[in-house]
């Protein structure tokens, strides 16, 4: 038997969309493929109304131009925005109903898609099936893709009609991707309708189980933590950019830039505490080969940096270094500015020759010794082990 063409069609909130929406499609179509009963012709997402008034969730405005942000580069899952434009909130087997009616209508029935065409956005139908109308078409379901935890929905008290679960199941079909914690299986075996309609549900087990969810991403990104690689860049910025979420941008450390030239992108650090920050990240730092030093770790307190300062001559003869011994913690602040510039820029050539890095990354350190004496910490000839 030649397999079914289908469209893996996808109901929810997006708000905001994940990478494990977008999964949800692959994982799917990876497995209507190799079962060989259905060829997966397309994907389309159709974001709810905001009528349905789910805590938290943003405008269907907002939630479109995330989705087609996260679709822009995607060659087979379109957005459908037809839910959002209506005057409320549309039970899903009515969205069903009408995506597949105006597929029929597009392969079989081209005066009546005009007039569709005319009053809605239709990019959602794949360009090879509208390229091809006058065709002659096979017929294409309509199958309703969704989490375990959407299928499980089902058993909610008053949120689904009896007769709605029926029609989505009995007349289009549901393909379920499987979540943590969820057992869509035991699900249907508790269900009458679902067990009646089993030969139409097909439960697609996700092994690289991946817990991302909209709810968390939000808590995130209110919290102000890092919600990189759990959605699409461009769909971060936008939520930033609009203040989608109450979203906080991340904490990060720039090293090497002045406050004042600090991107938006990072938190400004006090200098007094960055010493006690991270090692930063080689993609923190742009390195030459080999680096010149630049990034000196310096762990000395302030008395015995008072010592050094007085002690030592390139400070002396600094003019730039007529600072009074600090008081308060701002002016030790200043002194400790003034000993790494001074060490750096005015330097003797013994101390910048050894303060000059073998290899890249290579870490050196200014030691103070309670004397009053400085020196560079010499690594001799220690390399990290992917040098060796
Ligand atoms: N991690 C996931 N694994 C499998 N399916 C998922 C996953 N995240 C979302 N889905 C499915 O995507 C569809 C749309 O989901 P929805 O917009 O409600 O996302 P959500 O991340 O579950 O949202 P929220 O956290 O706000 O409830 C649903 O069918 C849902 O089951
Ligand atoms: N009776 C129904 O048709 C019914 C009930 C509850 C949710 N839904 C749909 O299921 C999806 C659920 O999305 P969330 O998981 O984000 O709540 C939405 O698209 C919503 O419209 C449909």
């Amino acid at each position: 038997m030649a397999p079914t063409k289908v469209i893996l069609l996808s109901c929810g909130s997006y708000n905001p969309p994940t990478n494990m929406h977008l999964r949800m499609f692959e994982i799917a179509r990876d497995h209507l493929h190799k079962m060989g009963s259905h060829i997966v012709i397309g994907g389309v997402i159709s974001p709810v109304h905001d009528g349905y008034g789910k805590k938290e969730l943003t405008s269907a405005t907002h939630r479109c131009a995330m989705l087609r942000l996260a679709l822009h580069n995607n060659d087979w899952i379109r957005l459908s925005d037809w839910e959002t434009k209506r005057e409320g909130w549309t039970k899903t087997r009515v969205t069903i109903q009408h995506h597949q009616n105006l597929l029929n209508s597009w392969l079989f029935d081209t005066h009546d898609i005009k007039h569709h065409s005319e009053i809605e956005d239709m990019d959602w139908i794949p360009a090879n099936v509208r390229k091809d109308a006058n065709a002659e078409q096979n017929p294409i379901q309509v199958k309703l893709l969704c989490g375990a935890d959407l299928l499980e929905s089902f058993g909610t008290p008053g949120l689904w009609a009896e007769e709605d679960i029926d029609a989505i199941v009995g007349q289009h079909g549901l393909v379920v991707v499987t979540r943590e914690g969820s057992n869509p299986n035991r699900f249907i075996y508790d269900s009458d309708v679902l067990t009646k309609y089993m030969h139409n549900i097909i439960i697609v087990t996700e092994w690289i189980t991946n817990e991302i969810s909209s709810t968390k991403i939000r808590r995130a990104l209110r919290r102000g933590e890092s919600a990189k690689y759990l959605l699409h860049d461009s769909v971060l910025d936008y939520i930033y950019k609009h203040g989608i979420y109450d979203a906080k941008r991340s904490s990060a450390i720039k090293l090497g830039q002045s406050p004042n030239n600090i991107g938006s992108n990072y938190l400004h650090i006090d200098k007094k505490y960055e010493n006690t920050f991270l090692t930063p990240s080689p993609s923190d730092i742009t390195m030459e080969t080999p680096s010149p030093v630049e990034i000196i770790s310096i762990d000395i307190p302030d008395s015995i940096m008072k010592k050094n300062f007085l002690n030592n001559s390139n400070f002396a003869n600094n003019t730039n270094c007529k600072l009074s011994i600090g008081k308060t913690e701002d002016d030790n602040d200043s002194v400790r500015d003034k000993f790494i510039s001074v060490m750096s820029e005015n330097g003797n050539n013994k101390l910048l020759n050894s303060m000059k890095s073998v290899y890249p990354g290579q870490a050196k350190q200014i030691i103070a010794t309670e004397t009053g004496e400085s020196h560079i910490l010499d690594e001799g000839t220690a390399k990290p082990a992917c040098l060796l």
